[in-house]
């Protein structure tokens, strides 16, 4: 049987609706029909092939990315896209670029911390890349602690200027994207100084280059930090490397929202929260969410369709081997991460919903709910970004060998997409900050203030420590409130302990150091009950189309059972489950793994990715693996001639060397 059949024959066995579960996976027909004509659009475009561009150099894949930026921005003005479809746009092209610091950063910073004045100035600029814009925080010795920041922006009253200055070598700003080469303009992050006082981190937009020959501004150094991890990969972004020597912009170039400063340098609050300056993050952390589960896509995807193909053993009389995707241990590393995308794309969602509230509410001046907001975007980004990438990885090794070519797509998916666990906050930093949010939580309960949203569970406190799950079969880890209860008593008493154990310190903060490492473990329980009670809550919605929501069902069940079988320490050791329950999840587990398999492939396909996208002979939609993969080694530069370049040095004086020494 050829793969293409291999392939055909799986999807004959689907038993659920695969048109309408692409709706569900985009989140509305409008979003699907949108994102399916603009990857199409970019699919058919020769400009945006992707072939061979691992192997070129970084001057050429770095032009080449520019071409890409500049045909993409040339069709959206000529087909009269609208800023969804530009978006979905630029996401098909896949190749990270200056356009996405521009979009996804600039225009957001000054959306979010300029005031309306400021707006309406630099936004109809940005909007028409008349100016491209970088976000420039992070410095050569400070990224995660934003506070210690270096570079100043001094108040000079004289000319109502700001300075800006680089006064060290480690306070040189060091990795904003789109900076290196691209960016005329940034947000700088910087202390503010006026009247001889600091006043805290704030962002500025400054120009970096000159509109008429893109020469930096005089007294300003810039340049791209060198090559990152991968062939191609992030290697198309030019990371930047920036030092300003007394750099002067007019006052009205620092973003104001949150603090004002006058003509006579008198700084003067608004009922702005000052933590609205790390506003942009926020916003940011969101979006990657969303990009977990589609990178986590693409790699089970590959590996997905690539274990249908593939076969190993278990032949008999000259019969067909089987496919790897029926071994079980292939199912039990395949489908929880099959589960994870789509448990991750529901919570990011929701995410994008929480937002969204958020952002609604900020406008409203109602500040409540930023915190939670917070801890959210930070704990379910650093939750994600983790996954996807030790994801990434594992569906290189599902498919053996041939994951490890470039053909697979995977190496180059995996660097791309694994400085995410950095980027916007090193992971473990962001989920430490989820743990200060949930000891503040615990600390309050006794003063009577009831817990919402996320935490609303911890409001339960005292019948969680006590609750005893009542999973007597394999069958009642089918129940939504058994699961979701047995996530919440195991979160709500990992907290209660750390909590209990960090009163124990005379200095919280030194509590809070010391053991940073187990708190780091409650914020990781917390995240995972968001995702399985956002998965759960997706299930209760009406989802037309045949067999979709059983279908979801099973997806829910594995990504929450699975990750009890994973952590099934945490659940034991704080007593919510017995050993004897956990070992019916994982009886359940099997049943579930077996219910998926028919359903595997379509699952997939439901991702609606073009080959295009994908970029992976392995993961090809039609299943013609092999014919393929062998056409493609033909294409390596090495093979361009049989005998290769360097033969006369070094292997033809060796092996005359080798015939006289034998001759001797
Ligand atoms: C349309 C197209 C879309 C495309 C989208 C493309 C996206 C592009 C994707 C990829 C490109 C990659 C680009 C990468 C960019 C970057 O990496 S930019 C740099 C990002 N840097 C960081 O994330 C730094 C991480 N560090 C921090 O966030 C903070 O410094 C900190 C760790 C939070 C510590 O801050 P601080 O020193 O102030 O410390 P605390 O005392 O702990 O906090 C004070 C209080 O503030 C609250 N807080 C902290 N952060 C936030 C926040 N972001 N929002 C709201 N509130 C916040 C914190 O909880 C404390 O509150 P409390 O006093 O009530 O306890
Ligand atoms: C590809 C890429 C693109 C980027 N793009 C941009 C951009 O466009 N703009 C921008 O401004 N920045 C950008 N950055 C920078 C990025 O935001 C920072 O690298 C990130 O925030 C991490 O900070 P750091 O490098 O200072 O790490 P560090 O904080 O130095 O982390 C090093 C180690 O120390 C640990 N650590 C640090 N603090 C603590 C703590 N308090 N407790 C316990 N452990 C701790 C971390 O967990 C980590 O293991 C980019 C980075 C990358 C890799």
């Amino acid at each position: 049987m050829k793969g293409v059949d291999h392939l055909a024959h799986e999807r004959n066995k689907t038993e659920f609706d695969v048109d309408a579960m692409k709706i569900v996976w985009a989140g509305s027909r409008h979003a699907f029909e949108l994102s399916d004509r603009m990857a199409r659009l970019v699919a058919s475009d020769p400009a945006f092939q992707k072939d061979g561009r691992i192997r070129l150099g970084r001057k050429e894949l770095f032009k080449n990315t520019l071409r890409k930026a500049a045909h993409a921005w040339k069709r959206i003005l000529e087909l009269h896209l609208t800023e969804e479809e530009a978006g979905w746009l630029r996401n098909f092209v896949d190749e990270p670029s200056f356009t996405d610091l521009h979009w996804g950063m600039f225009v957001p910073a000054i959306k979010g911390q300029g005031t309306d004045e400021q707006q309406q100035k630099w936004l109809p600029l940005a909007y028409k890349m008349q100016i491209i814009g970088s976000y420039a925080q992070t410095e050569l010795g400070h990224g995660s602690n934003v506070q210690g920041l270096e570079t100043t922006a001094t108040f000079d009253p004289e000319t109502d200027e700001f300075v800006i200055h680089s006064p060290t070598l480690t306070s040189s700003k060091w990795w904003p994207g789109g900076l290196g080469k691209v960016s005329t303009h940034a947000i700088v992050y910087a202390r503010l100084i006026t009247n001889g006082q600091e006043h805290g981190v704030h962002g500025f937009i400054v120009q970096l280059r000159s509109l008429d020959d893109h020469m930096p501004i005089p007294g300003i150094t810039i340049g791209d930090i060198g090559m990152k991890f991968g062939n191609g990969a992030y290697n198309t972004m030019d990371n930047g490397v920036l030092t300003f020597d007394h750099i002067r912009i007019p006052r009205n170039q620092m973003l104001m929202r949150v603090l004002q400063v006058t003509r006579e340098g008198k700084c003067v609050k608004s009922n702005v929260p000052r933590q609205l300056i790390y506003g942009t993050m926020v916003f940011v952390r969101q979006t990657i969410v969303a990009d977990a589960s589609t990178a986590l896509a693409r790699a089970v995807c590959i590996a997905t369709r690539y274990s249908a193909v593939r076969r190993q053993f278990g032949s008999q009389d000259g019969g067909m081997e089987t496919q790897v995707i029926d071994y079980k241990t292939q199912q039990s590393r395949l489908f929880p991460l099959l589960a994870s995308a789509y448990a991750f794309r529901f919570v990011g969602e929701w995410l994008k919903w929480l937002y969204t509230d958020v952002t609604q509410r900020l406008q409203a001046n109602d500040f409540s709910i930023l915190p939670e907001a917070h801890a959210c975007t930070a704990g379910l980004k650093s939750l994600t970004t983790t996954a996807t990438a030790d994801a990434i990885e594992e569906c290189r090794k599902l498919c053996g060998g041939h994951g490890y070519l470039c053909a697979s797509g995977l190496p180059e998916l995996f660097a791309v997409y694994v400085p995410a666990c950095t980027y916007e906050g090193d992971n473990v930093v962001l989920l430490l900050q989820v743990a200060r949010f949930l000891m503040k939580t615990v600390s309050q309960l006794g003063s009577g203030k009831k817990p919402v949203g996320t935490t609303a569970y911890l409001g339960r406190v005292q019948d969680l420590l006590q609750c005893c799950c009542d999973v007597q079969t394999a069958e009642d880890w089918l129940k939504p409130s058994v699961v979701l209860e047995a996530f919440e008593a195991r979160s709500a008493r990992m907290c209660v302990a750390r909590a209990q154990n960090l009163s124990k310190f005379e200095n919280p903060e030194d509590g809070f150091a010391e053991l940073s490492a187990d708190l780091v473990e409650a914020s990781v329980a917390h995240c995972q009950l968001i995702v399985v009670s956002k998965f759960i809550d997706k299930l209760q919605q009406d989802i037309p189309g045949k067999g979709v929501n059983r279908q979801l069902q099973n997806l829910c069940y594995i990504y929450a059972l699975n990750l009890l079988h994973k952590y099934l320490g945490d659940f034991l050791s704080t007593g919510c489950i017995t050993p004897k329950q956990a070992s019916l999840a994982n009886d359940q587990l099997r049943s579930l793994y077996s219910q998926i398999r028919p359903n595997a492939i379509a699952l997939v396909d439901a991702f609606n990715y073009t080959d295009h996208y994908l970029g992976s002979v392995l993961g090809r939609y039609d299943g013609n693996v092999y014919p393929k993969l062998y056409e493609e080694a033909w294409k390596d530069p090495l093979n361009d001639s049989v005998v290769p370049d360097g033969y006369h040095e070094y292997i033809h004086p060796m092996l005359k060397q080798q015939l006289r020494n034998a001759r001797l």
